[in-house]
């Protein structure tokens, strides 16, 4: 009886399993580094081959944040976390602490061109969980590779830099490693232009401070920082001519964005008028403070060993608002590129943060008697993930915003703006850009 019961019903269960006997059979995957080193895993999430530029990040949590991040597109991502995926993934509609921009995560879908893990979770358990890192990826055809030793892989790119790579999965593990000149290069290409909003949007139209976003590829998070402290948000894409609509406004923020900031010379243009004819509070972070950069007169460079991970320790030069010269804050960052320090800095500016780990400018802001309120700072304020210890930042903006749409600001004399920036400072990529 049980016999028969066991042959008719146990066909119905396993419709949809492999038909082997035992664990399914691992797909192989490799990661091919354009220096020619090669390391060998499974495959997990979409079994699909990829390019992209292959960077480490040394956050400990928050893998479904930085996956989401725009900042990370066409990105090969190593965790040098040795295990990821233990806590799932969360619905990115989740109905809690979502309304305000829409998604839970930092965008709507995985940025990242592929994962590299040390060991993926195959189990996973926390409250909002609802799929596993493996599921999700394989639902935005992300690739994943486990079963790497990621410390030997990140080990290298500490020495030799961020360097081109290409995940083959599957069957492709057999083809023979690309050539050098074979490898798809993400810098090539205007990353911003393909993320950034095509229209105008708006957020929290009934906000008391009117901020204008341009959009290089923003976190939700920014958004919601904003949104959150009272501003209706109007985001505008980034190369949208701010300075025709610009009275409208009470403060320009830039946000975060990938790729390298030379393709959005654009919009360094464009902000150096508006820095010269406007006087109203503008912030940016990290791609936004290297466009803020540019346009006061700084060169953008790309650094051998970008910064990415949660515990980047910053040193305050300057107070302002909320932070305090001489303090160390721990910051969240994941940036490639970095404004070139020069001395001295162009007028009207002053260094506001610098990196306690590679001394790379941190943040810049206009000097107390420019008669300007603007901020770049390199990391992440924002969080999402990281710690929380510069977020007051977006007040402080939002605190010189409402100060200067009520004039209840204490300064007392406001030198003439186009005297603290004149157009004419040098910059060889913007020249270049406006000669053409
Ligand atoms: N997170 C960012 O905005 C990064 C900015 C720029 N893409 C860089 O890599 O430096």
């Amino acid at each position: 009886m049980f016999t028969r019961w066991v042959v008719r019903t146990l066909p119905r269960f396993s419709k949809g399993l492999a038909t082997h006997a035992g664990p399914p059979v691992a797909v192989p995957a490799v990661l091919h580094l354009k220096t020619g080193h090669s390391f060998h895993g499974r495959s997990f999430g979409a079994p699909r081959s990829m390019f992209g530029e292959t960077v480490f990040s040394t956050s400990i949590t928050s893998y479904t944040e930085s996956m989401t991040d725009p900042s990370y597109r066409g990105q090969i991502l190593v965790f040098t976390s040795p295990l990821i995926g233990n806590y799932g993934v969360p619905s990115n509609t989740a109905p809690f602490d979502s309304q305000d921009v829409g998604v839970l995560l930092e965008s709507n879908r995985i940025q990242c061109a592929a994962i590299i893990v040390g060991d993926v979770a195959e189990k996973f358990s926390h409250h909002t969980a609802v799929e596993s890192i493996a599921s999700w990826c394989q639902r935005h055809d992300v690739p994943g590779v486990t079963g790497v030793d990621t410390r030997a892989i990140t080990r290298l790119l500490r020495d030799q830099g961020t360097t081109l790579g290409r995940i083959a999965v599957g069957q492709d593990v057999s083809q023979p490693v690309p050539a050098a000149g074979e490898f798809w290069d993400p810098s090539t290409e205007n990353l911003v232009d393909q993320i950034s909003t095509k229209e105008p949007y708006e957020l929290n139209p009934s906000g008391s401070i009117k901020i204008a976003v341009l959009d290089f590829g923003a976190k939700a998070n920014i958004l919601r920082s904003l949104v959150r402290r009272d501003a209706a948000v109007t985001v505008l894409p980034w190369n949208y001519d701010f300075n025709a609509v610009r009275d409208q406004y009470d403060g320009l923020f830039l946000t975060n964005g990938p790729g390298d900031p030379g393709h959005c010379l654009d919009a360094a243009l464009n902000l150096r008028t508006t820095l010269a004819e406007w006087d109203k509070p503008i912030f940016g972070i990290c791609m936004g403070h290297q466009i803020i950069g540019m346009a006061a007169g700084f060169d953008a460079y790309r650094m051998t060993f970008g910064n990415r991970g949660h515990n980047q320790p910053v040193l305050a030069l300057a107070s302002a608002g909320s932070i305090k010269a001489g303090r160390v804050y721990v910051t969240s960052q994941n940036h490639q590129y970095a404004l070139r320090l020069q001395d001295p800095f162009p007028q009207g500016w002053e260094p506001f943060f610098i990196n306690c780990n590679d001394s790379s400018v941190e943040g810049i802001k206009s000097t107390a008697d420019s008669g300007k309120k603007v901020w770049g700072v390199q990391f992440h304020p924002e969080s999402a993930g990281g710690p929380l210890d510069t977020i007051e930042m977006f007040t402080d903006f939002m605190t010189e915003c409402r100060a200067h749409k009520y004039a209840i600001s204490s300064e007392t004399s406001v030198p003439s703006p186009t005297s603290v920036f004149p157009i004419t400072t040098p910059h060889p990529r913007i020249a270049v850009a406006a000669a053409a």
